[in-house]
């Protein structure tokens, strides 16, 4: 469903501090699976994701969507691909405080020139089937950190996107809530959605959720193993 062939990323590019985070990545994902991106700090995972995910462009290769090559796409055809077929859950959740719940569920979607009131509708039942019903209208800064967790997953979801994008997800998440994230991973994976989560963390790269474990080290791919 997506591959990435020979993806190379310097940043910088021409001045005395470039620097090259990603060199010759290649690799396949197949639609309905799970990928493991996993990598110490600095090895390029969250360079990839964004490369993946349409957020930036690499310096050399070639991305290729359900065997659409979209690297060279102009920036309107990257933007709408990249909000309708992908949706992101960030490291430290990036709500936006001041706004509630229902509100920062909502922001992907406007763009899309959906009716505001089916809108709302949508992202309702959405908070809903993470049992946040109750919170819709309560501001993001006054929810627990699960809460919190749950909200940016429903955002990631309000377009109904095929990939969903996780980079370092548990990274501010104690044990319980590391769990309970893995358990929204798997009912989303059973839903049919393709994962690509990015992780130093054994809860995510041990789980019997990864169908495909890939290895990056300073920059390349240093293995690539395949789950039974
Ligand atoms: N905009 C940028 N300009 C220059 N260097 C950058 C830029 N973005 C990332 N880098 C460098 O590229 C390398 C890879 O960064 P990246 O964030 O992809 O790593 P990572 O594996 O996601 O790390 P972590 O697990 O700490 O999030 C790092 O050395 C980083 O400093």
């Amino acid at each position: 469903m997506i591959s990435a062939r020979n993806i190379g990323k310097v940043f910088n590019q021409g001045r005395p501090n470039a620097f090259t985070a990603l060199k010759e990545v290649s690799f396949d994902l197949q639609r309905r699976e799970t990928t493991i991106l996993k990598g110490p700090s600095g090895s390029g995972k969250t360079t990839l994701l964004g490369i993946v995910g349409c957020m930036a462009r690499p310096t050399t290769g070639r991305i290729f969507l359900e065997e659409r090559e979209i690297t060279s796409l102009p920036e309107r055809f990257l933007t709408d691909i990249r909000r309708r077929s992908f949706g992101f859950i960030f490291q430290q959740f990036n709500l936006i405080r001041g706004m509630t719940a229902l509100e920062n569920v909502m922001i992907p979607a406007y763009p899309l020139g959906e009716r505001h009131a089916e809108l709302k509708r949508r992202a309702l039942a959405t908070l809903d089937l993470f049992d946040l019903a109750a919170k819709a209208e309560a501001k993001v800064e006054w929810l627990s950190g699960g809460e919190a967790q749950r909200v940016a997953i429903a955002r990631a979801l309000i377009n109904d996107p095929s990939v969903i994008i996780a980079d370092e997800p548990t990274a501010h998440l104690d044990l319980r809530l590391s769990e309970e994230f893995m358990a929204i991973m798997r009912r989303l994976k059973a839903d049919g959605k393709t994962l690509i989560l990015a992780s130093h963390d054994p809860i995510v790269y041990d789980s019997d959720l990864a169908d495909r474990v890939v290895e990056l080290r300073d920059g390349a791919v240093a293995g690539s193993a395949e789950r039974a």
